[in-house]
């Protein structure tokens, strides 16, 4: 519930209830809601509901009602004439759970309604047919969908006759939808669609980020002249008020699993409904973090933990969405499949272990936590390549911190290793070639060279145990352009080929205790190992790590990130980094 007095929400939605529908002023009422937040005491106090607009306002502040609420009263005020086998309201998002998310709550809104409105949901992951016939059949007045699945259902004319009387067009997590990645579906679809120009839909564009860059593309969808609504004061933090952030700087990114460990054991302990997410840099290194910490490994002994990335199939994800929604504690390891939009209740604390593609994409994972008025913490654990984001970032109140010095107590370089043991070393070498791509694509934009980018997977090598970074088929380190970059060890990427033969164990994981004689090395000596695999473990200086925003100053722009939803939460067909066998990041 949102907590009107931190969120300036002091308006209650009484004082709209003449302009809005009945049958959604009943169901905010069920659902609870008394006040208004600032973005919706905004949208819904527009002159006209139908009018295009462009709205900015902080994660977690209820934009989402504040889209739905006027959009599903201008359909609603059609009253009989609404042609319920046409899509009158498209709402367009960019990963596939917040598509569902923003149907659930529109269902929500429209429980009262008579006679019912369907609210369908058109998305990639799941079969096209059944999903096309349940379109064609029903009556998808409300329609949510992602880019890719829609772009590719319109290619059929009887699909797009049912578009041929939308009122209104909400792109929510708008500056993402309009960039580069996703740009090229979203064309393609407003091709499909009646034109703007002749009949007259609605435009909305929602988020809590737009970039100056947004401001070019948007006639694609608003026209001149729409309203624009921000309720960001210039001068605050882009992020929510109420979520203290800090950074933990560790010596090198082998040090970051035991100080994740040490953060996440004192946290747990010290809150019975602990409950967190942590953005791991790729999807490979998600699914790792949750075997270590959970499934396989089991260095949060007796602690719920989840993972959520795009390397999982769809009904993976769709249950671990709803169970980790429902749950009281536990962590979610994920990639940025769920660094937008998504609504997790009570997260307490958000963990990013390392860079974020820009800094935008930052004040979307600091906000989920802090969302509808509640308070939360934000941490991030970031080496020396990585410290620069906060130097060059003085927009968020970034404060240094250590480690709570209880964490001394839990023997987390222990746990960690033990945990290590039992991981697959397949997982953890695709771990380990994801993140030499992640180090390349933020090469592109950074200017960080290929040694650097290599000497920096190799130290995450050591830190996962390995003696020596492990081998890479000649042929895919050509194709991810490395072909002669020192410090790569060149070979068949087979179980046998594992570090010191250590691991060979791991993929029958014996109990914890049979696993002791078989351990990685100790940290020292694999970050020994590390830098004897490379010249020097830390780039020169001027390829150090900087911002998206710099980049941007540069005439560079984005990182590329995963398509279906992995680290960058599904962004277009451009962006995809193949890395090794057909690897995505
Ligand atoms: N007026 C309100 N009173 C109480 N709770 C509300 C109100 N409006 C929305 N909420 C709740 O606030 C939470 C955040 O809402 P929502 O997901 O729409 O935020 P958002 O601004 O879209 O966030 P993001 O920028 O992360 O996408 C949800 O749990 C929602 O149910």
């Amino acid at each position: 519930m949102l907590d009107p007095s931190a969120a300036n929400g002091t308006v209650a939605f009484s004082t709209v209830a003449d302009r809005v529908h009945p049958a959604l002023v009943k169901a905010i009422d069920t659902m609870g809601y008394t006040a208004m937040s600032p973005v919706q005491e905004q949208t819904l106090g527009m002159p006209d509901y139908t009018a295009d607009c462009l709205v900015q306002a902080k994660t977690g502040t209820g934009k989402t009602i504040a889209f739905l609420v006027p959009a599903l009263t201008s359909m609603l005020s059609m009253g009989k004439s609404i042609d319920r086998s046409q899509v009158s309201l498209l709402v367009v998002a960019p990963t596939r759970e917040l598509a569902q998310q923003i149907a659930t709550e529109c269902e929500k809104l429209t429980v009262h309604c008579v006679p019912p409105i369907e609210c369908h949901v058109i998305v990639g992951g799941n079969s096209r047919d059944a999903m096309l016939k349940r379109f064609m059949s029903g009556r998808p007045t409300v329609t949510v969908a992602t880019p890719g699945r829609l772009e590719d259902i319109l290619s059929d004319a009887s699909v797009r006759e049912r578009f041929a009387n939308i009122r209104t067009l909400v792109l929510d997590e708008a500056d993402r939808m309009l960039d580069e990645g996703f740009l090229p579906a979203i064309q393609k679809i407003l091709k499909s669609l009646p034109p703007k120009k002749t009949a007259g839909w609605q435009g909305m564009c929602f988020s809590a980020t737009m970039p100056p860059e947004v401001n070019h593309i948007l006639h694609h969808v608003l026209k001149p002249g729409h309203a624009r609504i921000s309720t960001i004061d210039h001068n605050e933090a882009p992020t929510v008020d109420k979520v203290p952030q800090t950074v933990i700087p560790v010596d090198s990114i082998a040090d970051t699993l035991p100080t994740l460990h040490g953060l996440l054991s004192v946290e747990r302990m010290a809150d019975a409904n602990f409950k967190a997410i942590v953005f791991c840099s790729t999807a490979k290194e998600a699914a790792l973090n949750y075997q270590v910490f959970g499934s396989v490994g089991g260095a949060l002994p007796n602690f719920p933990v989840w993972q959520m990335h795009s390397r999982m199939s769809q009904p993976q994800r769709t249950r671990t969405v709803e169970e980790f929604k429902k749950a009281q504690r536990g962590v979610l390891f994920a990639s940025d499949v769920v660094g937008r939009g998504m609504d997790f209740p009570d997260i307490g604390l958000v963990v990013q272990c390392g860079l974020t593609t820009d800094s935008d994409q930052y004040v979307h994972r600091v906000g989920r936590t802090g969302r509808a008025g509640k308070g939360g913490r934000a941490v991030m654990i970031m080496d020396p390549y990585e410290m620069n984001f906060v130097k060059k970032n003085p927009q968020f109140p970034i404060k240094t911190a250590q480690l709570d010095p209880k964490a001394a107590q839990v023997k987390s370089a222990e746990a960690i290793e033990n945990a290590l043991a039992k991981v697959p070393v397949e997982l953890k070498t695709s771990a380990y070639i994801a993140f030499l791509g992640f180090g390349q694509s933020l090469a592109r934009v950074t200017r960080l060279d290929k040694a650097a980018a290599v000497r920096w997977a190799n130290e995450y090598a050591a830190g996962l145990g390995f003696e020596e970074p492990p081998p890479i088929e000649g042929r895919i380190i050509g194709k991810m352009g490395f072909k002669g970059v020192p410090g790569l060890k060149v070979g068949a990427n087979k179980p046998k080929a594992a570090v010191g033969g250590r691991q060979k164990q791991v993929k029958d994981a014996p109990p914890a205790s049979a696993t002791t004689a078989a351990r990685p090395p100790p940290r020292d000596r694999t970050a020994k190992a590390a830098a004897a695999a490379a010249p020097s473990t830390r780039p020169p200086k001027a390829a150090r790590l900087e911002t998206r925003a710099d980049n941007r100053a540069a005439g560079k722009n984005k990182a590329p990130v995963e398509p279906s939803g992995g680290r960058g939460g599904g962004r277009g067909k451009k962006q995809k980094v193949a890395v090794p066998g057909g690897e995505e990041w």
